[in-house]
């Protein structure tokens, strides 16, 4: 299958756009007229450049407000055609994608539009190129796909084909089992996009909410598959209008895009190297230095850890209680989230398919006589290994006991939680669900003191692997942040209350909730009288779903971003409180500013 994206999904000059598609892999490119329009180069340069490149230029577009007009409309409409030939012709490609009309003179007559597009069929025929006819959701008279087909076979024209594009297909919701009855001769292009389900006005959703496939809730595979069973043998082609892609690097988003449609490749039964299974955390890495490593050091310790290892040849201390480990890695940094590791079947094989999906692979280093870890490096920076047992040989036995310690009840690590760069959040998910080949659950908002905040978890099937994204929805400002960009590690307990208890009893710093909370808890929730009067006591939060309960708390922000988090999930509770986010987000705030001011 060949692969292409319109040069509308990048942000740049033609000429970045251009080498962003060259450098991800991309075979063709559909030009997109504002693009040519405001660069410098002919289209006769244009075609060089992507000659140069090795890319096809598959599309022309848009050739907007065609058919169905009266005919002194229709005169210039065909002139108007006519020069866009011209450029067609410089630029060397042979495909126009003509989108049903929204223009006020068009009127409601499927003969008119037919017999209009025959004739641009013929125009085009003469100059050995063609039309595809695409019906845009907010189409004034045609905005479904079958609509559009039944003006195409009217206008009766080998030069006049269809364009379909899922996301005005998905997006009206529109029956997928007649694109099967479409001859595949007949689709002249494929237009992919994916987005979130969103119930807003359908032109605003395309224009500004647009994804990559596998980024969003459409079923691409479904739609793509019906296309595929017709025959259909042109390019993939995204076209994702999107506000965060339009301003991000032009490289990395198409990267990204490239990324979205191997993964859609695989789930269309492609070969990949499929994914190993991953059976759980091995390991959270913080950076810390000789500020926050102690107080690190401290709270893992009065939450029950105990430091077990010492690296071989690293600064790196091994901190764990049951399978909960973490790593405080010296080298640097003012406490955060360096690393997460991954436990996997089969870490080489991970490491493989990761860099299959142009995950950027980290340099390893180590010793002849330490463990191999392949690493990539996520979208926001932090380190992924795939492990098995043996890394934990690298580290010297410290004689103290972690594994089977009675600790503070903490059994292994339920998830780990990223704040992402803004401009990487649906990057990072797709990241995850490719490489990793994690699924994404829905995204969630909530409502937080500083700000809209989405969230959106991946995990395995087991639900062994869990990891958070968060993002806040609009750049963060001066005011903002509370904390900033936060990070946190969640660890289980199978009794929170018992865990609260001999944390705050070792001095662990935890986090106190106001009474407010739990006031508004009973109102909301109304645990059982006694259990509220716990939580109430040692702090705890709770949420409920259909599935379970929900038991956590946290401690203080250990240095600048990093907090711990101690969780349990009663039943089958599949969520992350996202309802109490905004309670501990506004208690480190306050936080915050005490220590500032005291
Ligand atoms: O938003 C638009 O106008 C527009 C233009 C061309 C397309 O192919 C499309 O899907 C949408
Ligand atoms: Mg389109």
């Amino acid at each position: 299958m060949r692969r292409g994206i319109a040069t509308v999904c990048l942000s740049g000059t033609l000429e970045d756009k251009l080498a962003a598609a060259a450098a991800a892999g991309f075979d063709g490119v559909e030009i997109f007229e504002n693009d040519l329009v405001v660069s410098p180069a002919s289209p006769a340069e244009v075609r060089r450049r992507c000659a140069d490149l090795g890319l096809s230029i598959d599309l022309y577009q848009p050739f907007r407000d065609f058919e169905a007009v009266p005919p002194p409309v229709f005169e210039a409409n065909l002139r108007r055609a006519e020069r866009k030939f011209d450029v067609m012709e410089q630029l060397g490609t042979d495909t126009m994608l003509v989108c049903s009309s929204v223009s006020p003179d068009a009127v409601d007559d499927d003969d008119l539009a037919a017999a209009q597009l025959h004739e641009l069929g013929e125009r085009a025929a003469r100059r050995g190129m063609r039309i595809a006819y695409e019906a845009l959701a907010w189409g004034r008279f045609v905005d479904t796909y079958d609509h559009s087909w039944r003006i195409v076979r009217r206008a009766d024209h080998p030069a006049v084909g269809l364009c379909l594009d899922s996301f005005h297909v998905l997006s009206r919701g529109s029956d997928l089992s007649l694109i099967r009855t479409i001859p595949g001769a007949k689709i002249f292009f494929l237009q992919l996009a994916d987005a979130p389900r969103l119930h807003m006005d359908v032109l605003q959703w395309s224009r500004h909410h647009r994804l990559f496939p596998g980024q969003g809730a459409f079923d691409l595979t479904a739609f793509v598959g019906h296309v595929l069973a017709t025959g259909y043998a042109g390019p993939l082609s995204l076209e994702v209008f999107n506000d965060v892609f339009r301003q991000a690097d032009p490289h990395r988003a198409a990267v990204d895009a490239m990324r979205s449609l191997l993964g859609l490749a695989e789930s269309l039964g492609e070969p990949a190297i499929a994914a190993p299974e991953l059976t759980g955390h091995a390991f959270t890495e913080l950076s810390v230095d000789e500020t926050t490593g102690p107080q690190l050091a401290a709270a893992l310790s009065a939450m029950g850890f105990a430091c077990t290892g010492e690296h071989r040849s690293k600064p790196v201390q091994l901190w764990t209680q049951g399978d909960a480990r973490v790593l405080l890695n010296a080298t640097g940094g003012p406490a955060e989230i360096s690393a997460l590791a991954v436990a996997s079947a089969d870490p080489v094989r991970s490491a493989r398919r990761a860099e299959s999906f142009h995950a950027p692979v980290l340099p390893r280093e180590h010793r002849a006589d330490e463990a191999d870890l392949s690493a990539v490096a996520a979208p926001d920076g932090t380190a992924v290994f795939f492990c098995r047992d043996g890394w934990l040989s690298d580290f010297t036995p410290t004689g103290a006991v972690g594994v089977t310690s009675a600790g503070a009840g903490l059994r292994g690590t339920d998830h780990v939680s990223l704040t992402q760069p803004f401009d990487n959040f649906d990057e990072a998910a797709l990241f995850y669900r490719t490489v990793l080949g994690l699924q994404p659950d829905l995204p969630t908002e909530f409502a937080a003191p500083f700000g809209l905040i989405r969230s959106r978890a991946v995990t395995n099937p087991a639900n062994t692997v869990r990891i958070a994204l968060n993002v806040a929805l609009l750049r963060r400002g001066e005011w903002a942040p509370g904390v900033p960009d936060p990070q946190h590690i969640a660890f289980t307990s199978d009794d929170v209350l018992a865990s609260a208890k001999a944390m705050r009893a070792a001095g662990a710093p935890l986090l106190e909730i106001p009474a407010n909370y739990y006031d508004d808890l009973d109102a909301r929730l109304a645990p059982p009288p006694d259990l509220l009067a716990a939580l109430r006591e040692y702090s705890v939060l709770y949420d409920r779903d259909e599935h379970g309960e929900f038991l956590h708390f946290y401690t203080e922000v250990l240095g600048s971003r990093v907090f711990l988090e101690v969780v349990q999930r009663i039943g089958g509770y599949r969520g992350y409180g996202a309802a109490n986010a905004p309670v501990r987000m506004a208690a480190h705030r306050r936080l915050r500013l005490a220590r500032r001011s005291g």
